[in-house]
């Protein structure tokens, strides 16, 4: 392992007891029934990488019910540079405070690259069925995680788009036009890296599909860009020709903020035909397809965490899947109990019991 956590403290995370576990293995397995903590300890880790959460955006309701606070701390291992890494992140009801090798992080953009790490979870079904925003946050997970620059260029875009808002409820015409160019400037990198995105994602996906379900239907991704003009100048005419619509709405009614995607069966929308394992099979696929882009894009392995879905698909379209697991440094995987048998014999495991885990083996 090159890349990965060692170990992790915690105290008071959601109903996971307090406790410090070794980690220091390539893949590790946490067993236990239903509601137990198991995705529980998965946020945690996800937390130790991004300081936020894969399931909520209320840092909140991750502190222990009848708490005030929790604190996490993670060590990593990191051979390219022959130091480990230690994450702390403490949070209570006012105030989030993050420090790397003890020293303070104001800006969560500065750990995004530290720690890669991509998780599959119940909740990517809604990057195919969901609404276009949890589409867009599929999008820029994938670019953000290897592009610092993105990230500048979506938080700026972001700001120029509220001002814009602003002015356009207030009816204020005088100083749109310079609005619009900054947030055409801003927005078009972003449209031109969400273009390669998809050209990269389709290059692979019609084909994975057609392997993991053993059918031959033929999907691709439709990426509904909002600015389809072909430049800059252009985009700018067409919001010009609609400022009086978005003066009366008091909106910016088109830009990257207004993207999506679909999956497309032919001319049809797959989202309308398709049965809830098929839906699985393409979030899972989109899961794999963001670890590989990753992978292209920095020359790095990131860190996978596999919540339970893979158990949605029977066990041929599971063993289809796994075959096109990518490459990864580490890997938790969360089960339960009855699924024992496919777990690797040089694994780590736990079992997960009213929050607290127990080392099988390893
Ligand atoms: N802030 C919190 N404080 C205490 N307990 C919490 C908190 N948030 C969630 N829980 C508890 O955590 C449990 C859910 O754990 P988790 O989501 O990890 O389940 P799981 O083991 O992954 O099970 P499943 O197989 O059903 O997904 C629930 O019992 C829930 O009440």
């Amino acid at each position: 392992m090159t890349l990965g956590f060692t170990s992790v403290k915690f105290k008071n995370f959601r109903n996971l007891d307090e406790q410090e576990i070794d980690l220091s293995h390539k893949e590790v397995y946490l067993i236990g029934e239903n509601g137990q903590g198991k995705t529980n300890f998965l946020e945690l880790l996800y937390f130790l990488c991004y300081a936020s959460s894969f399931r909520n955006r209320n840092d909140k309701t991750l502190i222990r019910e009848g708490e005030n606070s929790l604190y996490l701390s993670g060590q990593f291992h990191h051979t390219s540079d022959f130091i480990s890494n230690r994450l702390d992140i403490s949070l209570d009801n006012h105030q989030k405070k993050i420090k790397l090798n003890g020293k303070s992080v104001t800006d969560r953009k500065d750990i995004l690259s530290n720690m890669p790490c991509i998780v599959f979870c119940h909740n990517d079904i809604y990057f195919v069925n969901g609404s276009p925003d949890k589409k867009r946050i599929y999008m820029d997970q994938c670019l953000s995680l290897h592009d610092s620059l993105y990230i500048n260029d979506l938080r700026q875009f972001r700001k120029i788009l509220k001002e814009r808002n602003f002015l356009l409820k207030k009816g204020e015409k005088s100083m749109l036009s310079v609005y619009t160019t900054q947030l055409i400037d801003k927005g078009f990198p972003i449209l031109e890296k969400r273009k390669t995105l998809f050209k990269f994602l389709n290059e692979k996906f019609p084909e994975y599909y057609k392997l993991v379900s053993g059918t031959d239907l033929d999907l691709k991704i439709l990426y509904n860009a909002s600015w389809k003009e072909i430049d800059k100048v252009q985009v700018f005419g067409m919001m010009e020709q609609k400022l009086e619509k978005e003066i009366q709405y008091g909106l910016t009614l088109s830009g990257p903020h207004r993207d999506s995607f679909t999956v497309m069966q032919d001319n049809k929308n797959f989202n309308d035909y398709a049965s809830t394992g098929q839906l699985r099979i393409v979030s899972l696929l989109l899961r794999i397809l963001q670890s590989e882009y990753y992978q292209e894009e920095s020359g790095r392995n990131p860190i996978l965490l596999v919540d339970d879905v893979l158990l949605e698909l029977d066990k041929d379209k599971r063993e289809r899947m796994m075959s096109l697991f990518p490459r990864y440094e580490q890997i938790f995987y969360t089960f339960l109990p009855g699924y024992k048998n496919e777990i690797s014999e040089n694994s780590l495991s736990f079992t997960v019991n009213k929050g607290k885990l127990e080392k099988k083996n390893g």
